[in-house]
């Protein structure tokens, strides 16, 4: 950080598991020698410059407090909505920031996320006009799929990333992309994409293929092999 700017951290914690399909979200589920979502919020604790880290939860959510960063003075919790989005625009509101900070929003569901790929994206985030994100380049052959789940074309695959979090903008500028996106009912799945709509043109930082999103179940178990192997 080289400006007066703050620097504010959100972590979307709201979402069932659908896909996971376990009883208990999983972002509770144990990983190593704590939960998904402890391991997630350590790695943002442990960046100094963070003044604090927003937590949205399901309204209903009973799991969280029970954890030992629950009680963190720099952690706090708000309620979440019904999207991703709607969860990040709820811890946006509850910011006491200036439109110039800079706020990280990083999935619960990502616990394997490297100090290292966190602190390029704030050093590179901050220095452009817009923000970034990290991303990896796509590896695989990409096929576009008719209706009836034939090939309809290969997508070029050249300058095709996929979008990961930590992702980072200006507080005034992001609150009023994910506001303009609500307003036009426009579905967005992360917040370089409400940015988009708005013209703008967040940078990609190369990060580690490591930092998955716990989806599927056996997203667990790897991220649990990534995680044992320290440092990326
Ligand atoms: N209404 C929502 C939905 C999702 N999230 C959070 O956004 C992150 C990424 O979303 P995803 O992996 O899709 O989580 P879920 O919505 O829980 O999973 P699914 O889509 O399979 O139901 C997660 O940390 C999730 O808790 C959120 O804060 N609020
Ligand atoms: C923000 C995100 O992690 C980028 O990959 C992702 O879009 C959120 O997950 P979802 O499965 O699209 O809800």
């Amino acid at each position: 950080m080289t400006d007066k700017s703050r620097l504010w951290a959100i972590v979307p914690a709201a979402g069932r598991g659908a896909r996971f399909g376990s009883e208990l979200p999983k972002q509770y589920l144990q990983l190593a020698d704590k939960t998904v979502i402890e391991h997630s919020i350590a790695k943002l604790l442990a960046i100094s410059d963070i003044v604090t880290v927003v937590v949205a939860l399901h309204p209903e959510d009973t799991f969280f407090d029970s954890l030992a960063c629950a009680n963190d003075p720099r952690v706090s919790r708000v309620d979440g909505g019904l999207e991703r989005s709607d969860s990040v625009a709820c811890a946006l509101q509850s910011l006491n920031a200036e439109d110039t900070d800079w706020v990280l929003v990083h999935d619960a569901a990502r616990p394997c996320v490297s100090h290292h790929d966190i602190t390029q994206l704030i050093e590179r985030g901050c220095a452009h006009q817009v923000g970034a994100i990290l991303a990896v380049p796509v590896v695989d052959t990409i096929k576009r799929s008719t209706e009836d789940g034939e090939i309809q074309k290969t997508v070029d695959r050249e300058r095709m990333w996929r979008a990961l979090t930590p992702q980072l903008f200006r507080y005034g500028a992001l609150t009023k992309a994910l506001t303009y996106c609500r307003e036009h009912q426009l579905k967005i799945t992360d917040e370089a994409s409400a940015m988009e709509h708005c013209g703008d043109k967040p940078a990609l930082i190369a990060g580690s293929h490591r930092n998955i999103k716990i989806t599927y179940p056996d997203d667990l178990a790897i991220a649990e092999v990534f995680l044992s192997r320290g440092g990326q």
